[in-house]
């Protein structure tokens, strides 16, 4: 998802929120908190419920804020009274079933309470987890007080619940577990990211941003000398010129953003906003009102004054559409429409806004394919696809390797302060029969992600000689293996031969990678050199466990 997300940023550039807790919530807020320093800024409000609100609204009138986040009755108690977005964090299924693993090692008598709604499918997992489960929801904290009293009396030990009910239950001398875990935390700040990116462009505020910062890349950052590069970069400069939709193909991480970014970059365009959505990523309903706007009134929740689209943010501009092989159906023909029309007609609306983007978008799907299934307008194919473009997999261009690596490596070294080796040309040229004869599922960024963790070890080990057995060392999967180390190698480590190429990650190493990192997508992603769009992909395809 990373379209949803702003990229690294100047403070002043970054969105603000305000954590609001008054329970254990905080000390988990403030764990995850420096998390994401680079792209917000995050600050903790310890109180709750009216004294939140008088707090909040007597600082909004001077200072700004883009979203509060909060948990439980105190969120929902907040989201009605401010001004501004309030980001709930939400227990997920993943959270219940581990605060239950931890309450059933107390006792077999465990009680869940939760927020005003409690959880019917919990009842199957009682024979599971061989435990006496009782529900219990609550509205206000009297009434969480008083159930937690009933509770006690009835003779249960452990209750399993949000802050409040953890603190009561420890007033009254109970266990309280706690309900949240660290990637629930997690979903919310990005959701507040995401939630702060949308309201910024609707306001405009982050519009005039968006012209240079959002297309960052032109096209010298498409590096690579082979001939396939070579014709890459002069089809985007011809392509450039034309006013007419390009459809980029390619396998993930070879570059299909990068070069959206530079096309627009090489434009007439160029001043104007380059605006990108992932179609995959986003719900159905939301993508359709975030590309086309809604109009006030146009379902429950929708804003006063209704909400311009991406589309007309993008006006006089270039609006990428990542992943468009996922676009739903229905939103094919509306956009097709727009295509024909080049005006939309927000949602709920019926006045046509007449609209001047030009349309670049990129699948790493085999869109002939779809059109064959039905799955994709054939119609809209056409209308996508007038200019075409395919990004070469790296493996189809080994040329580029070693270049890439040398280049991406010194990014890496100067980012963390290291200076590169003189004979880093040299070195690297050793390890040439590693580099080029591994498959590299996520082509070019998986590349740079192995060279971030080389730079890494490099930079920690400032006389060890890059040599194919310190490589070896640092990235295993060169070698066939698929587990990455977690400290130096050993710089005696011996040399193993290249074994056949790795496989592409499967839904399995997705739900490992998550799991490894504790739920953190980006870190699973760069684990596992791939972008979170493709973990993304991956997750879908994961089945549940005991499915
Ligand atoms: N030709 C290139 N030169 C230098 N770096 C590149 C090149 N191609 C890709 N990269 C690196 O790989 C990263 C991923 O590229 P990009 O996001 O454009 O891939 P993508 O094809 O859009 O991937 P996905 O389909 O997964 O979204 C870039 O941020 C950049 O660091």
């Amino acid at each position: 998802m990373k379209h949803l997300r702003l990229s690294r940023r100047d403070d002043a550039e970054k969105p603000i929120f305000w954590t609001v807790s008054i329970s254990r919530l905080s000390d988990l807020f403030r764990d995850i908190t420096p998390e994401f320093d680079d792209d917000a800024l995050i600050e903790p409000i310890h109180l709750g419920f009216e004294d939140a609100v008088r707090h909040i609204r007597e600082r909004l009138e001077t200072e700004p804020c883009d979203a509060v986040i909060a948990a439980g009755s105190n969120a929902a108690y907040l989201k009605s009274r401010l001004p501004v977005p309030v980001v709930i964090a939400r227990a997920s299924g993943f959270d219940v079933m581990q605060a239950l693993a931890r309450a059933r090692k107390i006792s077999d008598q465990v009680a869940v309470v939760t927020y005003q709604e409690s959880m019917p499918e919990l009842i199957e997992l009682q024979s599971a987890f061989g435990l006496a489960l009782v529900q219990r929801a609550y509205v206000t904290e009297q009434d969480a007080r008083a159930q937690i009293s009933e509770l006690k009396a009835s003779g249960i030990r452990v209750v399993v619940g949000p802050g409040l009910v953890n603190d009561l239950a420890e007033e009254a001398g109970l266990t309280g577990i706690f309900l949240y875990s660290a990637a629930s935390i997690r979903q919310a700040f990005e959701d507040a990211l995401e939630i702060a990116r949308l309201t910024r462009l609707e306001s405009g505020r982050a519009r005039g941003n968006a012209d240079t910062r959002r297309a960052r890349h032109g096209l010298a950052d498409l590096r690579g000398e082979s001939a396939a590069m070579e014709q890459t970069r002069h089809a985007i400069q011809l392509f450039a010129r034309s006013p007419a939709t390009v459809l980029i193909q390619g396998e993930t991480g070879s570059g299909k953003e990068l070069a959206a970014q530079a096309l627009h970059r090489e434009s007439l365009r160029a001043r104007q906003p380059f605006i990108a959505v992932n179609c995959g990523a986003v719900a159905e309903s939301l993508l359709e009102s975030e590309l086309f706007g809604y109009e006030e009134g146009a379902f429950t929740g929708s804003r006063r004054g209704g909400h311009a689209g991406l589309f007309e943010a993008a006006d006089r501009g270039t609006l990428f559409l990542d992943e468009i092989g996922e676009m739903p159906l229905s939103l094919q023909t509306r956009l097709l429409r727009v295509l024909e029309e080049r005006e939309v007609v927000r949602v709920g609306g019926t006045r046509p806004v007449p609209v001047n983007v030009r349309i670049v978008s990129a699948t790493h799907c085999d869109l002939d394919q779809r059109v064959a299934d039905g799955r994709f307008r054939a119609d809209l194919f056409y209308r996508l696809g007038v200019l075409r473009l395919t990004l070469p997999p790296l493996r189809e261009r080994r040329e580029d390797v070693i270049g890439l690596a040398q280049w991406h490596l010194k990014q890496a070294l100067a980012a963390l302060g290291a200076r590169p080796h003189a004979n880093l040309h040299a070195e690297l040229a050793a390890c040439a029969p590693l580099l080029e004869n591994y498959r590299w599922p996520g082509n070019v960024r998986e590349l740079r992600n192995l060279m971030e963790r080389l730079a890494l070890f490099l930079a920690s080990t400032p006389l060890q000689a890059l040599s194919p057995s310190f490589l070896l060392g640092v990235a295993p999967e060169l070698g066939g293996a698929s587990s990455a180390p977690s400290s130096p190698p050993a710089s005696a480590m011996p040399q193993r031969t290249p074994a056949p190429p790795a496989a592409a990650p499967t839904p399995e190493d997705a739900a490992r990678a998550l799991a490894r990192c504790g739920g953190n997508r980006q870190a699973a992603a760069d684990q596992l050199g791939i972008s979170r769009t493709t973990l993304w992909r991956l997750m879908r395809r994961e089945k549940p466990p005991g499915m």
